[in-house]
């Protein structure tokens, strides 16, 4: 059996980026996270073993996934690189532990796994990128009109009981892409009973989970208004599923390769997922063309402002709002960017804004999805970024000051990797395949020298590390 390797996740590791290399080359992005944490889930709803593969296994939040169904009954084999195999017939519920649950978002996925097996789950503590209020009444709503029993207070989510025997029907206020994937696990449990979505959140990561319930033998239909039927299939067979390629890393790309003036192609995920986002950057400037595995993506001058607004699929992709605002801090004239989902997904400009880009995020004068003021920053474009030592505030944050690293005039240093980990396999590595100087910097504490005590991240209170090579 094949052993994955450990994620390397140190507190005080930092990215290191001498920027102005242009990006040229080809390179395949990896599985998506935002597929692969729901197929892991999906795939445990079969008392038969399940194989996935292009899973993206050296991130962070797929090993606490991958840990949490581990510790609760599921039992996973590493078949190689990218392929495991689990077998979801042990799975237990219980009370999640708090240590592992509030490091990442989709574990609220175990309440619908849990709802399909009929047994008790209790979450206390949820985590995941801090974007602003993130909320989970909808899931808690859900399981509710499905006939469980519900405590949803601040301190703990459970849901105990089993399913009602006649059609649900359901309604959201907003197409929530977690609690539309919870709806699908209790839905495909209720054996010969259907189950009814007004509003569903049909991104291309739900679509990839809907193809691999319905090769397990689910009865799933959909249509433009956002109505999801399902119907509880006697049984849910063992599959083999590829997972779908990650569009926000492959946008991340892109970005780059707009920021660099480069040249690249880009496979492993279709330009089609990207559509919204690419007839934006093509008004821009950028020159994108699909081919048949991916894209190819120039940048030979300078881009345009161009505003945006984020929203469902196909909308403009609220993950990729980071790499769009980068891309505008270096093209010619002022945008708007507007964020409609997650008021406080503006938390990476300060970053920016120190290393030489020209934002203000103001109040929007509109209510966000998550109810709070909605911003929007106001992008006036620069000639050149400089380098400074910046943080990853968190998934998507992180990859745009990355970008804007490798854009920029010096050395920069970004701390707080972790969060890149989340969400990026070997991000350094990738990009160094392309002709980036990055390298990940493994530091290491050492109180006893003062020298250390000067490194540009001890000004800002990051780490005490080892001096920069190079
Ligand atoms: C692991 C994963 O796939 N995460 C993605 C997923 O997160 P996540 O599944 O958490 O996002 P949702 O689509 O559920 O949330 C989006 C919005 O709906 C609101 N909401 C959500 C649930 C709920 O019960 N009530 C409610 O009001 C949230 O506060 C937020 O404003 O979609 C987000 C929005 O596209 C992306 O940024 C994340 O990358
Ligand atoms: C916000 C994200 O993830 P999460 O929902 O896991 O925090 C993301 O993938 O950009």
């Amino acid at each position: 059996m094949w052993t994955p390797r450990p994620v390397a996740s140190n507190a005080t590791d930092f990215i290191s980026i001498e920027g102005g290399a242009r990006l040229t080359g080809q390179v395949r992005v990896p599985g998506a996270k935002n597929a692969t944490l729901p197929a892991l889930v999906a795939a445990c709803l079969s008392r038969e073993p399940t194989t996935l593969t292009n899973v993206p296994l050296d991130l962070a939040d797929v090993r606490l996934m991958i840990t949490t169904l581990g510790a609760h009954g599921v039992r996973i084999a590493f078949d190689g690189p990218s392929t495991l195999t689990l077998d979801g017939s042990g799975w237990h519920g219980g009370a999640f532990s708090p240590e592992l649950s509030t490091r990442f978002r989709h574990v609220l996925l175990l309440m619908g796994l849990s709802a399909f097996y009929r047994v008790p789950a209790d979450l206390t503590g949820v985590g995941g990128c801090s974007l602003g209020s993130r909320k989970h009444d909808l899931h808690a709503q859900l399981f509710s009109d499905f006939g469980y029993f519900v405590f949803d207070n601040e301190r703990s989510f459970s849901i105990c009981g089993g399913p009602k025997a006649e059609t649900v029907t359901t309604s959201f206020h907003y197409p929530s892409f977690g609690a539309t994937l919870n709806f699908l696990f209790a839905a495909v449990g209720r054996v010969g009973q259907q189950s009814i979505l007004h509003n569903a959140a049909l991104n291309p990561e739900v679509i990839d989970t809907i193809t691999l319930l319905q090769s397990m033998g689910a009865e799933i239909a959909w249509d433009a208004n956002r109505t999801l039927s399902v119907t509880g299939p006697r049984k849910l067979q063992g599959v083999s599923h590829q997972i779908l390629g990650d569009r926000v890393f492959a946008a991340t790309l892109a970005a780059a390769v707009a920021c660099t003036r480069g040249e690249a192609l880009v496979t492993g995920v279709g330009a089609e997922y990207l559509a919204n986002e690419f007839e934006v950057w093509q008004a821009a400037g950028l020159r994108v063309q699909p081919t048949a595995t991916g894209f190819g993506v120039a940048c030979p001058d300078r881009l345009t402002a161009r505003d945006v607004s984020t929203r469902p699929y196909p909308g403009f992709h609220t993950d990729i709002q980071p790499l769009h605002t980068v891309m505008m801090s270096l093209a010619q004239g002022t945008s708007r960017v507007t964020e409609t989902i997650l008021d406080d997904r503006f938390r990476y400009c300060p970053e920016l804004v120190r290393m030489g880009a020209r934002i203000d995020v103001v109040d929007g004068g509109f209510t966000c999805v998550n109810g709070q003021e909605g911003k929007i920053a106001v992008v006036e474009g620069v000639e050149r970024l400089h380098a400074s030592d910046v943080q990853a505030t968190d998934i998507r944050g992180g990859a745009a000051v990355v970008v804007a690293a490798l854009a920029a005039e010096g050395r920069t240093s970004i701390g707080n990797v972790y969060q890149l980990d989340r969400g990026y396999a070997d991000l350094a590595t990738v990009l160094s395949s392309l002709g980036a100087r990055i390298q990940r910097v493994n530091a290491t504490y050492s109180p006893a020298s003062s020298a250390e005590q000067n490194t540009p991240l001890n000004k800002r209170g990051a780490a005490c590390l080892t001096p920069l090579p190079g």
